[in-house]
């Protein structure tokens, strides 16, 4: 994989158009083809030298012509090599046509291919040209070749993952490989194309990294190439108070753990001081948990709005045990001029008004972050969450737009998304890391970064990742607490 496009993401349109300025450009589009071909018969001989026979399934497109490609390749390794089509193979045009022309084994109907022990599949059905429900027929070989438990190697994209938006066309192939080509796609990302991937390759085909970088679009994969240059902030040499003062709000005495949470990770992860701003009842259960994080008692917004005269709080998380309701309303609105991580109950409080909030978001010139995973979503964007054509990307994109505020869109592929529409898609977060509290230490690690200055789409990417490399170091048996402990420096 080209180096400069290691973070880059690529819908399948934008690739369409690559492709097009590949072959405006002069570059021979037969030798690209050949390239993704000859690159992924090479995977198929590197990953399974035992394999006694080699199945290539070809689509009706040029996925399918990579596949006769890597087919002609193995042969002419001196691999047993058998060739199944999907259609009628005299059909295909362009560069799929002349390497099937150039293949010299015999193609057979996709219905005939019986799965024995040792074959291995190429997986060349579809790629990111599938729009829509994979056809009857490749569902059956789908489920035949899954039940003979064959091993695939996808090219492309496993058939049936749909490359935009990472779901599942009526069936699709688990791949234990997928070979893509000059970068990867939404679908290699996305839930549940990513787990039917296994391990991606991305090679480089030919095409200049110009032509693909021009033609990308804003997304990007998360990581510390799209927030570090901001990072420097954050020197934990930095005098405590220049290292920002994150408030953190805890709920009633029945329910201070979660922003306790919050609130020690915010200082793991780097805020000079933090604070624990408590009603008046949760005082001594707050007070009796407490070291290094600091207490105050903020009851209502008479307290919040003398407290907020100290401008050298600069940031805080609301949401973790609090409460949905009134006052989550009011504390955050006063709020939303700062920077404020709205997590939780402080999200379902807007659910029936949000009107006001997005409103305060667009004209304070505050920074807010807020943080909904799927059902906080579909409560606080029910127009959005109902658009069953968007990808997750498109929706939190859709919803940082509407709400003014950068949403992270949370899950094991967590979308961090900017009203601007720059967006990244999360990939290191462990499945340890759905446990109860996450989300609270994530919230704090966010306002510790937000409380050191950081820009808030930045604060949150950062944070992120932060967050999936502490669930990869506290590794399976972990808690919340343990997570806290894992908190990486900034890289
Ligand atoms: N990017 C690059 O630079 C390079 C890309 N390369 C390769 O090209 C691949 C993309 O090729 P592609 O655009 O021809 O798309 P592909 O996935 O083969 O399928 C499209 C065909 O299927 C059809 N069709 C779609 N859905 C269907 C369905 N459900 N059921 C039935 N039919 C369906 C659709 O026809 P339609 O009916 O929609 O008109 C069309 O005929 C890419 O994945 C990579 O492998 C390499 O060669 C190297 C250079
Ligand atoms: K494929």
């Amino acid at each position: 994989m080209l180096e400069v496009l290691r973070d880059v993401l690529v819908t399948p349109t934008e690739m369409t158009a690559i492709d097009n300025a590949a072959a405006a450009s002069g570059i021979d589009s037969f030798a690209l083809m050949r390239s993704a071909g000859t690159a992924v018969s090479a995977a198929a001989l590197r990953l399974f030298p035992e394999a006694l026979r080699f199945v290539v399934l070809c689509g009706p497109g040029n996925n399918g012509g990579d596949g006769y490609v890597a087919a002609s390749a193995l042969a002419d390794g001196g691999a047993a090599v058998a060739v199944f089509a999907l259609g009628n193979p005299e059909a295909l045009k362009g560069d799929a046509a002349r390497a099937k022309s150039a293949c010299p084994l015999t193609v057979q109907p996709l219905e005939a291919y019986e799965p024995k022990l040792g074959d291995v599949v190429i997986d060349a059905l579809f790629g990111a040209g599938l729009t829509r429900d994979l056809p009857a027929e490749a569902q059956r070989t789908i489920a035949r070749a899954s039940e003979g438990h064959v091993p695939v190697i996808a090219v492309d994209l496993p058939s049936g993952v749909d490359g935009r938006t990472g779901e599942i066309r009526g069936a699709s192939f688990a791949a234990v490989h997928t070979v893509t080509f000059m970068a990867r796609k939404p679908g290699h990302l996305l839930m549940p194309g990513r787990v039917r991937c296994g391990t991606l390759e991305v090679f480089d085909i030919g095409i200049p990294a110009r032509l693909v970088s021009e033609r990308a679009g804003d997304l990007r994969l998360n990581t510390p190439a799209a927030w570090g240059s901001h990072a420097s902030a954050l020197d934990p040499a930095t005098h405590k108070y220049r290292r920002g003062h994150l408030g953190v709000f805890s709920g009633g005495p029945r329910s201070t753990g979660a922003a306790r949470l919050s609130a020690t990770a915010g200082l793991a992860a780097g805020a000079g001081l933090v604070t624990l701003a408590s009603p008046t009842e949760a005082l001594a259960a707050n007070a009796s948990h407490l070291t290094a994080v600091m207490l105050r008692e903020i009851h209502g917004t008479e307290d919040l709005a003398a407290w907020l005269k100290d401008k050298r709080v600069n940031a805080f998380v609301l949401g973790p045990g609090f409460g949905v309701g009134k006052k989550a309303r009011d504390f955050a609105l006063m709020l939303c001029d700062r920077a404020l991580v709205l997590d939780a109950d402080g999200m379902t409080s807007f659910e029936k008004d949000r009107t006001e909030l997005f409103e305060r978001a667009a004209s304070s010139g505050g920074r807010l972050v807020m943080t909904p995973h799927e059902g906080e979503f579909a409560r606080l964007f029910p127009e959005i969450a109902a658009e069953a054509a968007l990808s997750k990307i498109e929706k939190a994109q859709a919803a940082a737009r509407l709400s003014h505020a950068v949403v992270v869109y949370k899950g094991p592929d967590t979308v961090v998304a900017a009203p601007s529409g720059h967006a990244v898609v999360n990939d290191n977060a462990p499945p340890s890391l759905a446990t109860a509290g996450s989300g609270d230490v994530l919230a704090g690690i966010m306002g510790a970064h937000l409380a050191q200055g950081m820009p808030a789409f930045e604060a949150a990417a950062a944070a992120v990742w932060r967050h999936g490399e502490a669930g990869r170091r506290a590794g399976r048996g972990m808690t919340a607490e343990t997570l806290v402990e894992c908190i990486p420096p900034l890289p």
